[in-house]
């Protein structure tokens, strides 16, 4: 895997972060990170792309689990972003961890 493959993720949350700071009409993710929903859309997002991504691997699907994946991590990303997470804390842990 390249850095550039790799890139999509860092591009992705930052559109994200660009859409929770400069509110967009008709946005999907302004629609998840709206505040009168509280966090529970995010969060029932993260719990049925789990469930999906489990059942294609379940289901041995490679292109599900592949475009099902895609769907949570890109909640997943949401998510970070609602509570104020970033990339960087995620990395920073990950790299503690190597050994
Ligand atoms: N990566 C994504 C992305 N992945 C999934 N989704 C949306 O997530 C929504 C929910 O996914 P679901 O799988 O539940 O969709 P569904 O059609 O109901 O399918 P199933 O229930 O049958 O699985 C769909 O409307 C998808 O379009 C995404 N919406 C946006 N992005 C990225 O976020 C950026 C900003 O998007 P906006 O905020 O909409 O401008 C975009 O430029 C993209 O890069």
């Amino acid at each position: 895997m390249t850095d550039a493959d790799m890139s999509v993720l860092n591009e992705v949350f930052d559109v994200i972060m660009d859409r929770k700071n400069n509110p967009v009409e008709g946005s999907y993710v302004c629609s998840l990170l709206d505040h009168r929903k509280g966090i529970n859309k995010v969060l029932e997002k993260v719990g049925e792309e789990t469930a999906e991504t489990i059942l294609a691997v379940k289901d041995n699907d490679r292109a599900e689990i592949i475009y099902e994946t895609s769907d949570l991590l890109f909640h997943l990303l949401v998510m970070l972003a609602a509570t104020g997470i970033t990339l960087e804390d995620i990395a920073e842990e990950m790299k503690k961890r190597r050994h």
